[in-house]
C-alpha cells in the first residue's frame, strides 16, 4: 500500500498534496470545534486562520483579528484549532511574560519540526529545544559580548564604507535605487565576512553566488513552510514520500563547502579575524577538551561537534539575512519620507562624527542615540517576525483565568503564538500606532509604557542573540548613507505607506524600497 502510494506522489505534486492536507485540516478543524470553548479559553473560528497556515496572506493580520477580538472582550488570550494541533493566542502582556520569561521552562522551544540525522544542518540553535539548545546557546552567548563586537567592528564598518562607495556610482541624477536589493548586498558582505571569513563581494558583484545560493536559502515554499510545523511524525512522513527538506540540498552543501574551506584553513594556520569562525574553532577546541569517553561533548549537545558548529554558522545566515536587510532598507524607506526625522538623524551623526575625529568608530555609535531611536520605531512598525512562536513542553496551567474565570490547563504539546505585530500597533500602547514617530522611543516614553509591549527581538531566555551584533550592522550602515547622502522618496510612488507581503518567513513589503539618493555635496552646493 505504502509502495503504491510513494509511486503515485512525484504525479500528485505538491499543490495537490497541499490541497489535500488542507482539506483535512479543515475538516479537522470543524471536529475539534469546542476544544478551547471546554478549557474555558475563548474560542476563534476564522477563515483568516486558513491564511495563516498557508501564507496567502501576511501572518501579522490574521493575530491581529484574533489579538483586537480578545482585547474587545477583554480575554488574556483566545485558542484556534487548525492543523492538527491547539494554538493559543497569547494578549495580555503579563500572560505573555509567563509565558516568555518566568516559566520559560514550560516553553523551552518553538516546535520546528527537524530530522538531525539526514539534515544535520537543520540542528540549529532556532531549531534546539530543551538541555541542547541550553547548552549551544550557552557556548555560542560569549560569541556576541560587547568586546567580540568592538573586535569584529572593523570588517562590519568595511562592508559599510563599501556600501556607501557603491551607493555613489547609482545615484545618478533622477533614478532611484532599491534600498531593498543594496541592503540585502551589504548584509551578505557582512555575514560573508563575519560568520565564514570570506569576502563575498555581493556589493561590487550583485549576482555572487554567495548571494544566490543565500536567497535560494531563505526561499520556503508553502508545503516547506507547512512542514516545519506539522508534528514530528507528518513531517517525518513528507520528507521520506515527498522529499521535503528544511534546505534546499544544493544550498545546504554550498555553505557547508563554503565553511569547510575556511575552517580548515584557520585550523591550519595562524591567521585570526576576530569573526565568528574563530570563535566557532574555539568553541570546537573546549568541546575536544571536554569530550567524554563516549565521545560526546560532555555538556550536553547531541551528535558530532563538526556538524554542530556548521550547524550554527548556517543559522548565522539564516537568522542575521532578511532581519537586518529588511530592517534597513525599512529604515531608509521611512527616513526618505520623513524629512525632518532624517534632518534630525543627520545632525546627530555630524555631531557625534566630529567629536570622534570624524570617523565611525564602535565608540561612535554608542553615541548614536537619536539613530537607535529611529531603527526602533522601523522594527515595531516592520517587525522582521510578526509573531513568535512558542510550544508547551509540559502541561501548563495559565496564570491569568480565562473565560470562566477558573483555571485553564494548556495541554504539552500546544502551540503558542505571541502577536508582536498587534502589540506594536496598539494604540494603548502607542498613540498614532501607524505613524512614524520614532519619539515613541525616547528614554521617559519607554519607561512609561510595559516591557513587553516591544518586542522585536523576542523576549526571556530565548531572546535573539545577536541584539549587539545587529544594532551595530544597522547603525554603521545608517551612519554612513546619512554622512553621505540625502535621501528622498521615489516619485510618484504608489508603495507607502507600505504593504506587508504574504508567504515570507521575514516580514517584507512591496517595492523593493525605491529611494532616490542625492550626494550631500550637492546638496549643500
Ligand atoms: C534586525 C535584526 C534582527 C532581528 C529583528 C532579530 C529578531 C529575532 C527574533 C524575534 C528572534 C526570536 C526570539 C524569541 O523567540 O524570543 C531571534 C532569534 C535569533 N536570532 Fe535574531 N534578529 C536579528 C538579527 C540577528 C542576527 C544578525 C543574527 C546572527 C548573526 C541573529 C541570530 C539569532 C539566533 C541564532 C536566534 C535564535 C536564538 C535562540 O533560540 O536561542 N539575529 N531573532
Amino acid at each position: 500500500m505504502l509502495a503504491a502510494l510513494k509511486s503515485l506522489l512525484p504525479a500528485v505534486g505538491a499543490l495537490q498534496l497541499l490541497l489535500a492536507v488542507t482539506a483535512l485540516m479543515l475538516v479537522r478543524y470543524y471536529f475539534k470545534s469546542g476544544f478551547w470553548h471546554q478549557l474555558g479559553v475563548l474560542e476563534v473560528k476564522s477563515w483568516r486562520i486558513l491564511f495563516f497556515y498557508t501564507q496567502s496572506e501576511y501572518p501579522g493580520y490574521a493575530t491581529q483579528e484574533i489579538y483586537t477580538m480578545c482585547r474587545e472582550k477583554g480575554q488574556p488570550c483566545a485558542g484556534f484549532y487548525l492543523c492538527t494541533f491547539p494554538t493559543l493566542v497569547a494578549v495580555d502582556l503579563e500572560l505573555i511574560r509567563a509565558i516568555v520569561a518566568k516559566d520559560f521552562s514550560h516553553f523551552m522551544g518553538r516546535g520546528v519540526s527537524f530530522d538531525r540525522e539526514n539534515e544535520p544542518m537543520s540542528a540549529n540553535l532556532i531549531n534546539l529545544e530543551g538541555n541542547e539548545w541550553r547548552s549551544v546557546r550557552h557556548k555560542l552567548t560569549p560569541t556576541f559580548s560587547s568586546g567580540r563586537m568592538r573586535a569584529m567592528f572593523p570588517l562590519v564598518s568595511a562592508c559599510a564604507e563599501e556600501m556607501v562607495a557603491v551607493l555613489r556610482t547609482q545615484a545618478a541624477p533622477g533614478e532611484t535605487v532599491s534600498m531593498l536589493d543594496m541592503s540585502a548586498r551589504y548584509s551578505i558582505d557582512v555575514i560573508g565576512s563575519c560568520a565564514f571569513g570570506i569576502q563575498a563581494n555581493a556589493l561590487t558583484e550583485p549576482e555572487t553566488e554567495f548571494r544566490v545560493m543565500g536567497e535560494r536559502a531563505m526561499r520556503f515554499s508553502a508545503i516547506r513552510l507547512l512542514s516545519f510545523f506539522l508534528p514530528p511524525r507528518v513531517s517525518a512522513l513528507m520528507r521520506k514520500y515527498l522529499n521535503v527538506t528544511m534546505f534546499d540540498k544544493d544550498v545546504t552543501r554550498f555553505f557547508n563547502s563554503v565553511f569547510e574551506e575556511n575552517f580548515q584553513f584557520r585550523q591550519q594556520s595562524d591567521v585570526k579575524r576576530h569573526d565568528f569562525v574563530d570563535l566557532l574553532l574555539e568553541i570546537k577546541n573546549n568541546a575536544k577538551l571536554e569530550e567524554g569517553a563516549d565521545g560526546k561533548d560532555s555538556t550536553g549537545l547531541a551528535g558530532n561537534i563538526d556538524d554542530i558548529i556548521q550547524a550554527q554558522a548556517l543559522v548565522f545566515f539564516l537568522a542575521g539575512f532578511e532581519t537586518i536587510s529588511g530592517t534597513l532598507a525599512n529604515t531608509m524607506t521611512e527616513l526618505a519620507h520623513n524629512p525632518d526625522v532624517q534632518d534630525k538623524a543627520r545632525a546627530e551623526v555630524q555631531r557625534v562624527l566630529a567629536k570622534h575625529g570624524g570617523q565611525i568608530t564602535y565608540e561612535a555609535l554608542h553615541d548614536l542615540t537619536y539613530l537607535e531611536q529611529v531603527i526602533e520605531e522601523t522594527m515595531r512598525l516592520y517587525p522582521t517576525t510578526s509573531n513568535l512562536p512558542r510550544i508547551a513542553t509540559e502541561d501548563y496551567t495559565l496564570p491569568i483565568p480565562a473565560k470562566n474565570g477558573k483555571p485553564s490547563v494548556i495541554q504539552k504539546g500546544t502551540r503558542v503564538v505571541i502577536p508582536i505585530y498587534a502589540i506594536h500597533r496598539d494604540p494603548e500602547f502607542y498613540t498614532d500606532p501607524d505613524k512614524f514617530n520614532p519619539d515613541n522611543f525616547t528614554a521617559e516614553a519607554k519607561k512609561a509604557r510595559p516591557k513587553y509591549a516591544f518586542l522585536p527581538f523576542g523576549a526571556g531566555p530565548r531572546i535573539c542573540i545577536a541584539i549587539r551584533f545587529a544594532m551595530m550592522q544597522l547603525k554603521a550602515a545608517l551612519a554612513a548613507v546619512l554622512r553621505d547622502f540625502h535621501l528622498e522618496p521615489m516619485k510618484g510612488s504608489k508603495d507607502y505607506p507600505p504593504r506587508f507581503r504574504p508567504g515570507t518567513l521575514t516580514t517584507k513589503t512591496y517595492g523593493g524600497n525605491k529611494v532616490l539618493l542625492r550626494p550631500l555635496t550637492d546638496k549643500s552646493a
